[in-house]
């Protein structure tokens, strides 16, 4: 099994510029680059020395928020590489949310056909999941990360200490994708997250977490770096995740990705239990847990018909027909379920019924 192995190196490090000097002393003079978003600008990059005046990394400030992951950004930082004289050698450094190393992702393995980039994220959903693995994309035609390609980051830099201004929301978001790869590969895991004090948090035992938590995204991505197989095991939660996320951007209600991700692993676990026989009473446990801590997006049946319409584009599906993956039970996977019309219907009932 496995088209791939693993090239990125994750780095758990709180000394961060000391880090972050062996990668740019690996690159020409000159050929280092920054891209980062407002709101980190002003929280963290500026206030490091590594990237004041002197030093000869320049750097491109997109705006902070999902609805930037667009063309128009990828093409902000394109015009910046090219006006700044980056070539093939260069290497190019992103510094956020899953939002920017996906966009700056992509913008550096389109550049030239591709340069190098190396991730610091941010966010606790970039720290276990975003700036992991190579998926690179942004938003198009209102369907999430519609355009993107799949390349690795020379080197990912995890310092938890970011997280110290993550407001409880995004806070939480991210701990979505924690609960994600528990389901899918680690009850224990998932026992962890469901002990961790996350309203009074020990930074220390997250990032013991956050570890356990990236390990499960690297053992899906080493053995299956395109998501040919098994790599589907991460998109849990995400078929109809995106519709939501979607739908609610298109009726200007945004929600966050790991809210939404909450919203669609209840309803894929009720087609888990429909499908594979996932055991009622951990569905109904899980179900009760997340929605204690995420609520609900509230949908009408008048939504139905356009959050189906919206599935119909996901990466996952083949010959016109809507894949999900499901569990037969925590921490076993079944992928390339197809579900038809009615029964993602009743899916959508029942969610909304809650
Ligand atoms: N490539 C992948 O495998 C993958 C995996 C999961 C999610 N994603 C994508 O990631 C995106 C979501 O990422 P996100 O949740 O990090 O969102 P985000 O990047 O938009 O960041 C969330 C918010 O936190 C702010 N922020 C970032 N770092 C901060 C810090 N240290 N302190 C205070 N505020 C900070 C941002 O400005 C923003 O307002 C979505 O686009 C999703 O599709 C990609
Ligand atoms: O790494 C993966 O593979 C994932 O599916 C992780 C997801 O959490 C992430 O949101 C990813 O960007 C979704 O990808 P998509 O292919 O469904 O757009
Ligand atoms: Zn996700």
């Amino acid at each position: 099994m496995g088209n791939s192995k693993i090239y990125s190196k994750i780095i758990y490090s709180r000394a961060l510029e000391q880090e972050l000097q062996t990668f740019v002393e690996a690159y020409p003079k000159g050929k280092v680059f920054l891209a980062t978003e407002e709101t980190v600008d002003q929280l963290w990059v500026s206030k490091l020395d590594i990237f004041c005046e002197k030093n000869t990394i320049r750097k491109v400030v997109i705006p902070a928020g999902e609805n930037n992951k667009k063309i128009e950004s990828v093409a902000k930082i394109w015009e910046f590489l090219s006006n700044n004289g980056g070539d093939r050698k260069s290497l190019l450094i992103n510094i956020g949310g899953g939002m920017l190393t996906d966009l700056a992702g992509f913008a550096a393995c389109s550049f030239k056909r591709g340069i190098d980039f190396l991730n610091i994220p941010t966010t606790l959903l970039s720290q276990v999941d975003a700036s992991v693995g190579g998926k690179t994309g942004i938003n198009f035609g209102g369907l999430k990360n519609e355009v993107g390609a799949f390349k690795e980051p020379v080197a990912v830099i995890i310092n938890t200490d970011f997280l110290k201004t993550i407001d409880r929301q995004n806070f939480i978001s991210g701990y979505a994708e924690m609960i994600k790869h528990g389901l899918i590969y680690s009850p224990k895991h998932l026992a962890e997250l469901k002990d961790f004090d996350f309203e009074n948090i020990d930074y220390d035992l997250l990032q013991e977490i956050i570890r356990h938590s990236v390990n499960v995204k690297e053992y899906f991505v080493a053995n299956d770096l395109t998501e040919q197989n098994i790599r589907k095991a991460l998109n849990l939660g995400h078929t109809v995740g995106h519709a939501f996320e979607s739908m609610a951007m298109e009726q200007s209600r945004p929600i966050l990705h790991g809210y939404a991700v909450a919203y669609g692993v209840i309803a894929e676990l009720f087609l888990s239990v429909k499908k594979c026989g996932f055991p009622e009473t951990d569905f109904a446990e899980l179900t009760k847990w997340m929605l204690d801590i995420y609520g609900k997006i509230e949908i009408e049946e008048t939504d139905f018909e356009r959050l189906f319409q919206l599935m119909t584009h996901d990466k996952k599906n083949e010959s016109g027909k809507i894949n999900f993956t499901l569990l037969p039970e925590i921490g076993e996977i079944a992928i390339n379920q197809n579900c038809e019309k009615e029964l993602i219907f009743e899916a959508l009932h029942y969610y909304k019924s809650l």
